[in-house]
């Protein structure tokens, strides 16, 4: 066995397999020296500036949806890797807080689906917010109670909802994209030159500090040559991108709360997961705490957040982390292709979505397509 797992890596065969155990990995801990840091550029011979669109975006409908003026984001690209743009926390001071309470308290709400529902009835799953509140702020770290409804949250979807069964979408199993999401997406691809991105599929993952998500590709969008943006909140996490290939090795980053991705073009299909979730920097999540009573500038079309949300909000986000996908699934004048309705059941699932699918990163590859995955299990 030994012997045979030796010959596999030898062979370069499923390198990224091999970096994710070793990000995943308890004890001892792994060396994160080698993990890219857009927040401090470091280390930065594989980081390049990426060239936003300035005049995509005003500065008025940036600040709308929470965001800085275009000319003050720092937006990067990787080295061997085109289409992939990361900008490094863009968020007005003050705006994530909003953000991270539509994650938590407003997107899970139905007519949105998410992982309780695959095994409790719609009125258990009615308000997972209003259930979890009190237990959640008077909870006292020494006891150890039942989880509320909101930790055990693992996934929502929006728009067309993402059926983990078939792994498609589908025109029957859809209710209407959040206005507020769909703006944002549109002026953060806008400003990295997707005019008239139509954000109408979303999955938000929900992660402790335990979680993983596994090695996969989005691929279930019809039309690729849209762009696949993720936003993430609270604790930090390491994200690989990888190549085409499961032998590619892939590049380490850190994703901070704030931060963004833009999958595009040549990146749009690359495979890539989140072995480990783990304690934000310092710094980094006390610029998100400065939302607890910050007033937002008159400009900003965010919704403030009261205490007494916010407070909840903190405590979970001190040990959790949220990332947000969007996606466009059609492109224009596109339509869904008749498939059987047995492929469009929408009712059932695995309920873990994609998350911890294997401890050690087994693919999750959502629709087979590339030509060097032969060794790649349709999980
Ligand atoms: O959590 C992340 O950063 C990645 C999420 C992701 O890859 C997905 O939802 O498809
Ligand atoms: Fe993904």
């Amino acid at each position: 066995m030994a012997k045979m797992a030796a010959s596999l890596l030898e062979s370069g065969e499923d390198a990224f397999r091999k970096v994710f155990k070793f990000y995943r990995r308890r004890n001892p801990p792994p060396d994160y020296s080698q993990v890219i840091d857009f927040s401090t550029g470091v280390p930065s011979d594989k980081i390049v500036p990426a060239k936003l669109d300035l005049a995509a975006v005003t500065d008025a409908e940036a600040a709308r949806v929470g965001l800085q003026p275009v000319r003050d984001w720092r937006a990067f690209g990787l080295q061997g890797y085109p289409g992939f743009i990361f900008i490094s926390n863009p968020f007005l001071p003050g705006s994530q807080p909003s953000w991270v309470r539509q994650c938590l308290k407003t997107y899970p709400q139905k007519p949105n689906v998410c992982n309780l529902d695959m095994h409790m009835s719609p009125s258990e799953t009615q308000d997972i917010w209003g259930k979890s509140v009190h237990s959640l702020s008077v909870r006292s770290s020494a006891k150890r109670e039942p989880k509320t409804l909101l930790e055990r949250l693992r996934w929502v979807t929006l728009g067309y909802h993402y059926n983990w069964d078939t792994k498609t979408y589908s025109a029957n199993h859809y209710t209407p994209f959040p206005a507020d999401l769909h703006s944002l997406s549109l002026q953060i691809t806008a400003a990295c030159g997707f005019p008239g991105f139509n954000a109408e599929a979303g999955i938000l993952n929900y992660y402790r500090s335990d979680s993983s998500l596994g090695i996969h590709v989005d691929e279930s969008e019809l039309d690729h040559s849209r762009p696949l943006l993720s936003l993430s909140f609270g604790q930090s996490a390491i994200f690989l991108l990888g190549g085409v290939c499961r032998q590619d090795a892939p590049t380490a980053m850190f994703m901070h709360s704030g931060d963004m991705m833009v999958m595009s073009g040549q990146s749009r299909l690359l495979y890539h997961a989140v072995p480990r979730i783990l304690p934000a920097p310092q710094g980094h999540m006390a610029s998100v705490m400065e939302g607890c009573g910050l007033s937002l500038q008159d400009s900003s079309g965010v919704e403030a957040v009261s205490e007494e949300d916010w407070a909840v909000c903190c405590r979970y986000i001190q040990s959790s982390r949220v990332n947000v996908t969007v996606r466009q699934v059609l492109g224009p004048g596109q339509s869904f292709p008749e498939t059987p309705s047995s492929h469009q059941r929408t009712d059932a699932g695995q309920t873990a979505g994609y998350h911890d699918r294997a401890a050690d990163g087994e693919s999750e590859k959502r629709k087979r397509s590339s030509s060097c995955d032969s060794d790649d299990a349709q999980t």
